[in-house]
């Protein structure tokens, strides 16, 4: 057997096969070094192209950031939710618990109104005149023609009220769940009556709670320290204290649910031009299933609970293409309350799109901020300051006309388009005429005030329609990722 000394182990078999012969001849080194140059150039040329494709993939795989905008109430969250659906659905279904308590907290305030109505109703019987109201309703609009129009409650209807009134205290043991003491961030969960949007009295203040990702966080501690364990895993909150908002709810029900199907309050709501059915946060044709014990808000539960958007929360996703990249896409969420946009701003530096939404339904409301401003006419205002934006000229403009369902509704049941928007005239009042107007308005907005030419994409939703929100948000991110890419030159 040979045996293997330590210098030959040393010897690089790599270097000894490049190793010219020993015996080369001056022609033969000069041709092995004119091949080896070739070899290098032919390298270096390999390499920065390598690098060039990875400096273009770096660049297409930036990130894509998208700004939710529009006024508060237009539907911006609820947006976020089907991106989260689309992108995380598990992490999405992971806070259904979570949302539990805000849809009973939406269930309370639809039942306050209608008992502060009865109230009023009450009042505006017993009270000699009009003007001499309790000082418990003194902050809310009221109108002679309407006190005159009040139904008469009846004394069955008048214990249904009182065996309702546990709900009350139901509704602040939610709100400081929500929003725990010492917090100084106001967040309502608010449902503003319709009545308000077409009088110029200021609505009462609401009580409030905050929101973003901090009420989850809040919530999801407590949820921990009531039963261990981690808020995600589970799909049911068990509160074990007997004022429990969801045992007080579910023994509640039938009262609620014979309130609101009682022909007399609803008559009242008419008088009292409230349509609970068309506000945030409407849950009472489901009471049966959403005050059942072991009720898990469902997909479409969670995208009509209503808690209003404070500050500016940050979402990521990743974002497959098909081929090999993938994309992360950052989606801001905003609050769209006048006194919030001024945190707008600094999210405009560098953003690659805008989704803006205007609720097309609520052309015959007023802002809660400022009830002397129609919300169509905030929307059609903020929309041209939006696009007049020189921050904003490289970025493209997608439109939401968002809340068709219940500008279809609307229209259908009678109320008139142009008694709110003069310049509608004659035309009929039917959905395809005032929405291909408004179409037509927005976007003529978008051709006149644009300081460049840019992309613009116009669509009508109903966000709270999964299937179709998903479709459309599909189509977005596609035209969206393809402008990204040609901007990279990859296509
Ligand atoms: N019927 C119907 N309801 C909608 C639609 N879009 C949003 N909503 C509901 O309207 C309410 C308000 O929507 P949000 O998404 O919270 O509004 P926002 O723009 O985030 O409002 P802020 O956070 O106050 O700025 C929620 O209860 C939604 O479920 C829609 O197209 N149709
Ligand atoms: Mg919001």
């Amino acid at each position: 057997m040979t045996a293997i000394t330590r210098r030959d182990a040393d010897i690089d078999p790599l270097t000894v096969a490049m190793a010219p012969p020993p015996n080369e001849s001056e022609e033969d080194r000069q041709a092995r070094l004119a091949a080896e140059h070739a070899a290098k150039v032919r390298s270096d040329a390999i390499d920065e192209e390598l690098n060039r494709q990875r400096q273009a993939e770096k660049r297409a795989l930036k990130q894509v950031k998208v700004l939710l905008l529009g006024q508060s109430e237009s539907g911006k969250s609820t947006t976020l939710k089907n991106f989260q659906l689309m992108h995380s659905p598990k992490a999405f279904r992971a806070e259904r618990a979570l949302w539990k308590a805000v849809i009973q907290l939406n269930i309370v305030r639809s039942i306050r109104l209608i008992l502060d109505s009865m109230t009023e109703a009450q009042e505006a019987h017993s009270s000699p005149s009009p003007s001499t109201y309790s000082t418990s309703s003194s902050s809310r609009p009221t109108s002679p023609l309407v006190e005159k129009e009040y139904p008469r409650l009846s004394p069955d209807l008048l214990k249904l009220k009182m065996r309702l009134s546990p709900l009350l205290s139901v509704e602040e043991a939610l709100t400081r769940t929500l929003a725990p003491s010492g917090s100084s961030e106001l967040e309502a969960t608010r449902l503003i009556p319709l009545r308000y949007a077409s009088r110029s009295n200021t609505p009462p203040k609401e009580p409030s709670v905050y929101a973003g990702a901090l009420w989850k966080g809040a919530l999801g501690r407590l949820m921990n320290s009531d039963r261990g364990g981690d808020a995600d895993d589970r799909e049911e909150v068990v509160w074990d204290d007997p004022k429990d908002p969801g045992l007080v709810l579910h023994a509640c029900a039938a009262d609620m649910t014979q309130l609101w199907n009682d022909t007399t309050v609803r008559k009242l709501l008419e008088v009292q031009r409230l349509r609970l059915e068309e506000m945030a946060g409407f849950f009472l044709d489901s009471l049966d299933r959403v005050t059942a014990p072991k009720y898990v808000p469902s997909d479409g539960d969670i995208l009509r609970a209503r808690l209003k958007t404070l500050g500016v929360s940050e979402h990521r996703f990743k974002l497959k293409t098909g081929n090999m990249m993938s994309h992360e896409w950052t989606v801001f969420d905003v609050g769209g309350q006048r006194s919030l946009r001024a945190a707008w701003v600094p999210y405009f530096d560098d953003v690659e799109a805008i989704i803006f939404l205007a609720p097309i339904s609520c052309f015959d409301q007023v802002l809660q901020e400022d009830p002397s401003v129609n919300r169509l006419e905030d929307s059609i205002l903020l929309w041209k300051a939006i696009i007049s934006n020189p921050l904003l000229k490289h970025t493209s403009m997608i439109l939401f006309l968002n809340k068709c369902d219940i500008m279809k509704a609307k229209l259908a049941s009678g109320i008139q388009f142009s008694k709110y928007v003069i310049s509608y005239g004659d035309r009929p009042n039917n959905f395809e005429a005032a929405s291909n107007y408004l179409r037509k308005k927005f976007s003529g907005i978008h051709k006149q005030c644009s300081p460049k030419s840019r992309s613009y994409y116009c669509h009508f939703t109903s966000v709270i329609d999964t299937s179709s929100t998903l479709h459309i948000l599909q189509n977005v991110q596609d035209v969206l990722l393809r402008s990204n890419l040609e901007q990279s030159s990859l296509v």
